[in-house]
């Protein structure tokens, strides 16, 4: 058995650059992957889906063109060049973080699936078919997730796509039909709209994005709506019947019935800790599977670390990198960083995009906060105006007392960026009323917080 200082499991968004400050600092480190460096954000999730989407953006722009004055007749979608130039993306980021492994002094990435077989000890099956058993005093797991396959009667005999396999669709679906109406199916049925694809989304609860304020969600499905989705709410599916090859019945609990060409299953993610056997090291997991941690990312062993979504909690990228940041800090720097005190924060990629900070108007209520909504539409900020992009809305919720901003949802185009302007402002406690009254630089989406805070009672 092979002894090291540090084994990271998993190449993911946390752990792929904590392997490399670990053995920066002179740790003795491996890194196991049993597929490809980078993980899901690289290979199968954000990279991927936003090079793609900004494609089926460059369609939509063309489309829209002659209300700018520029006439174009007619265009076609090229499926196999997006597809190509989504590989090149993904294929030159994916590259360049192995390098940057390989090139770690220190640092072995070793391809192949870890398993535990005892305490701190993992059993390596590695890519050329030999197995290394291989144990670590400080041990990081940074596993992620997979697609969620619900259980639909009927799913096993159909052909169904998730949202890794659909990024390589070999043909524009004719009818796609989504289960699931969150992140993923409101990304990527747009995407697919775009691209051509007539578009049906089920949701099973009454409205998508339960998480959001009702008036963001309502705002969200009217512009997909206004581009010629359909979106089924209250809608779970009771069967699926594949009649011809491209050709699904989809039955929903609403009685009707769809036939698809395509079916996306976009109806959450599970851990990846199953095949990790975390019980041999006596790791416990909650009853979907999540590898559980305290607020220092530290499991009920002592020098096992989860970090990423293989844990409980929001799973973003961003969320994953911060919980590098903070393994780092506390394990080589020796400070005592949480991630108790981190605002939520995330940018839902359909166009215009959705920027979301801190609380929303409902969890507001929850706490029985004294506080104040405002909110703008795109439709009066001068920047939308003239540059055509007048959907959605900007809002937030202010404490009534302090002025202190709680959260924001920014649907609107730079809806992401806008939405990082507040984060900043309240992670350096500047206050609405200030915001208010600070000078922006004219025409900027940003500089239109100064109207949706004017709505706040004058100091
Ligand atoms: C379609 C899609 C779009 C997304 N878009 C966004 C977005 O725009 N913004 C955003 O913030 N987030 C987005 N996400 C979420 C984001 O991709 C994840 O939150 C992020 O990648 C989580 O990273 P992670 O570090 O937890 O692990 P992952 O990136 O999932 O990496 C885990 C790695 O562990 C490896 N592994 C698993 N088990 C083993 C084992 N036993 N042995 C060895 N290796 C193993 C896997 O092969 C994988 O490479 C998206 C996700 C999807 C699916
Ligand atoms: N822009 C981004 O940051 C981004 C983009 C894509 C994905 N992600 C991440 O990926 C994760 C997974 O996203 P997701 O959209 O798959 O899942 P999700 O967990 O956010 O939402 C799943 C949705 O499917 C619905 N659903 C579940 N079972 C269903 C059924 N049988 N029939 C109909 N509806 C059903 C749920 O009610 C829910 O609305 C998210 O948590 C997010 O963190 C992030």
């Amino acid at each position: 058995m092979r002894k090291l200082d540090a084994i990271v499991i998993g190449s993911g968004q946390g752990g792929t650059p904590l392997a490399k400050a670990l053995a920066q600092s002179g740790l003795n480190t491996v890194i196991i992957e049993k597929r490809w460096v980078g993980g899901t954000c690289v290979n199968d999730g954000c990279t991927p889906t936003k090079t793609m989407i900004a494609d089926a953006r460059a369609a939509y722009v063309v489309k829209h063109s002659y209300d700018h004055g520029v006439d174009v007749r007619s265009f076609t979608i090229d499926l196999p060049t997006i597809i190509a130039r989504k590989n090149k993306v993904v294929a030159s980021s994916r590259n360049n973080t192995e390098k940057g492994l390989q090139q770690t002094k220190g640092l072995e990435l070793l391809y192949g699936t870890a398993v535990f077989t005892g305490q701190k000890i993992i059993s390596v099956m590695k890519d050329d078919g030999t197995t290394e058993t291989l144990t670590a005093d400080k041990i990081f797991i940074n596993t992620g997730a997979k697609p969620l396959i619900p259980a639909i009667p009927g799913l096993a005999h159909v052909s169904y796509y998730d949202s890794t396999s659909l990024l390589d669709v070999d043909k524009i679906p004719t009818h796609l039909v989504i289960v699931g109406a969150s992140y993923i199916a409101l990304e990527m049925g747009q995407l697919f709209r775009r691209l051509g694809s007539t578009v049906s989304i089920l949701e099973k609860s009454h409205r998508i994005l339960p998480k959001e304020d009702e008036d963001i969600a309502h705002a969200v499905q009217d512009m997909l709506v206004s581009e010629g989705i359909t979106i089924h709410t209250g809608a779970a599916v009771t069967e699926l019947n594949q009649l011809v090859p491209e050709k699904i019945q989809v039955t929903l609990s609403t009685n009707d019935i769809l036939e698809a060409s395509h079916i996306l299953l976009a109806s959450g993610r599970v851990p990846q800790s199953a095949a990790l056997h975390p019980a041999a090291t006596g790791l416990q997991v909650d009853d979907k599977g999540y590898i559980l941690v305290n607020e220092y990312l530290e499991t009920n062993v002592p020098g096992i670390y989860a970090l990423g979504d293989v844990k409980p909690g929001p799973a973003f990228t961003h969320v994953s990198y911060n919980d590098y940041i903070i393994l780092r800090n506390n394990l080589l720097k020796h400070t005592r960083q949480s991630t108790q005190d981190r605002p939520l924060l995330y940018c839902m990629f359909t166009d215009p995009e959705l920027g979301r900070v801190g609380l929303t108007e409902q969890e507001a209520q929850q706490r029985q906060l004294p506080f104040t909504v405002v909110s703008l539409p795109m439709s009066k900020v001068a920047r939308g105006i003239e540059t055509g992009e007048t959907r959605g809305l900007m809002k937030a919720i202010v404490h009534r007392e302090t002025m202190e901003i709680l959260g924001a949802s920014i649907l609107g185009a730079s809806g992401g960026e806008v939405m990082t302007v507040l984060q900043m402002a309240m992670a350096g406690r500047i206050r609405a009323d200030q915001l208010r009254d600070m000078m922006f630089a004219h025409p900027l989406f940003s500089e239109s917080l100064n109207n949706l805070f004017m709505q706040l009672k004058q100091a």
